[in-house]
């Protein structure tokens, strides 16, 4: 077959770029969730709303970094060794009552605030106490501790007021544990997206039933209703729609009253059977439809009702892939995420592969990290087939090449972007 023939990318008209269609959304699309006030047992995975200031310092006050001994630093020698006498002991959780007396040094142990006048922590292991650690009278520091040696600063991290957490980025572990430090038990979030997931086609039949001759099983909802959840998203599973006009239109317009998202799968190309874009033509608008991007020619992006409507293509990996590159920055606008960037980020890696690639269309390709050689290099997935489910199992993220890109040599760099940077586990 000629390159001609067997080009799925013949279309009438120019196609538009993945990066136009970023921009748009970057400009038309904001946040449609009201916000809620969550504890922060709770909070992790949701999209911060508000910023989160420090009510105290951190740290608080002036502490131990190790256990040992604090003394003036003015009061020890440079250049030998120091005795002290031992007076006070102060744990985590007391604080001194009075200041550290000139030539004297007091036991302290990890995280204790120093006593007003400390300004020098020496390790209890390069200390020597007499008659013992547990009951110290003297004890010796070692030679060269100078001023903030084994001091944890006030506020050293962050100081009262400062603005720790910003909006629109989505809650990581780490994250809740600054509100936390940062004294706040609840956060203000974004209220979850309301998204419903629709898939089409008369050959689809749920996992579990028995199949009909010329049926299939249908995994495109399911993959998608999980990529949502992984935003965070409440998903609503709107079921399975069979190739009809009616059945299409009244699913979407139901959809359109209830969702604030809605994803469909599959007829949105350019058979007879596709119904989809006809039904949101008819029940409200298509924005877009058909982007110069493989996988995902036929993606959709409209409105209905009061919901934003995004339509992926039916084959498995275009479904998701561009679920991953198209329907995620609409996800990431619409519940607050403004924070996240609307292209996951790619690393730039060697190539250990060669591909030839068509000009003027953005392409992903599925590829994987080989180390074994040492230096990471990308492999490509054998096969880059749209209905080639298994090349998404076997791979660990897209290769990225841009519309100029006409084809990769092995050593090239290539612009590598693994999975985990675009959908949270
Ligand atoms: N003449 C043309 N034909 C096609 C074009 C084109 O430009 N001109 N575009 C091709 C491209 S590219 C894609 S992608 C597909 C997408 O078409 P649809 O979105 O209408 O998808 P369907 O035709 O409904 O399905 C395609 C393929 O995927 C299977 N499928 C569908 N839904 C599911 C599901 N839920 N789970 C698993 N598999 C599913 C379906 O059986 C088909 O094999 O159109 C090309 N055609
Ligand atoms: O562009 Mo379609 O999404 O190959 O497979």
């Amino acid at each position: 077959m000629s390159d001609t023939l067997n080009d799925c990318f013949k279309s009438p008209g120019a196609l538009l770029r993945l990066d136009d269609a970023l921009d748009m959304l970057a400009a038309r699309l904001f946040p449609v969730v009201d916000t809620e006030d969550l504890p922060l047992t709770k909070a992790a995975g949701r999209i911060l709303a508000a910023p989160v200031c420090a009510t105290v310092a951190n740290p608080r006050f002036d502490n131990a970094a190790m256990d040992g001994f604090c003394a003036r630093a003015a009061d020890l020698n440079a250049d030998g060794p120091t005795s002290l006498a031992a007076v006070g002991r102060i744990a985590a959780g007391s604080a001194a009552e009075e200041p550290i007396a000139q030539g004297t040094a007091a036991r302290i142990f990890t995280g204790a605030p120093l006593p007003p006048g400390a300004d020098v922590v020496a390790m209890q292991e390069d200390c020597t106490a007499h008659p013992s650690l547990d009951a110290p009278q003297t004890v010796t520091f070692p030679a060269g501790l100078s001023v903030g040696n084994f001091v944890r600063r006030a506020g050293d991290d962050f100081s009262t007021g400062a603005t720790v957490l910003s909006p629109g980025r989505r809650l990581r572990p780490q994250d809740v544990a600054m509100a936390a430090a940062a004294g706040h038990a609840t956060v203000t979030v974004f209220k979850r997206l309301k998204a419903g997931v629709l898939s089409t086609g008369d050959e689809i039949v749920e996992p579990g039933h028995p199949l009909g001759p010329a049926q299939i099983y249908g995994s495109n909802r399911y993959g998608l209703m999980a990529a949502l959840a992984a935003l965070g998203a409440e998903v609503t599973d709107l079921g399975h729609l069979p190739d009809r006009r009616d059945a299409t239109e009244a699913a979407l317009a139901a959809a359109g009253r209830s969702q604030d998202v809605i994803v469909t799968s599959g007829g949105v190309s350019v058979g007879g059977e596709d119904h989809v874009v006809d039904a949101v033509r008819a029940l409200g608008e298509v924005h877009v439809w058909r982007m110069a991007v493989k996988p995902g020619k036929p993606t959709t992006l409209g409105t209905v009702g009061r919901a934003a409507f995004i339509g992926l293509p039916g084959y498995p990996v275009s479904s998701l892939a561009t679920f991953m590159m198209v329907a995620r920055p609409v996800v990431l606008r619409l519940s607050g995420a403004l924070a996240e960037p609307l292209f996951p980020g790619a690393f730039p890696l060697p190539a250990g592969f060669s591909f030839a690639k068509k000009h003027r269309r953005r392409q992903f390709v599925r590829a994987s990290i080989d180390r074994a050689g040492g230096t990471p290099v990308v492999r490509l997935y054998p096969s880059q087939e749209p209905h080639v489910l298994s090349s998404m199992i076997a791979s660990d993220g897209l290769v990225d090449l841009r519309e100029d890109c006409t084809g990769v040599a092995e050593g090239d760099m290539v612009d590598f972007i693994p999975y985990s940077s675009i959908l949270p586990a």
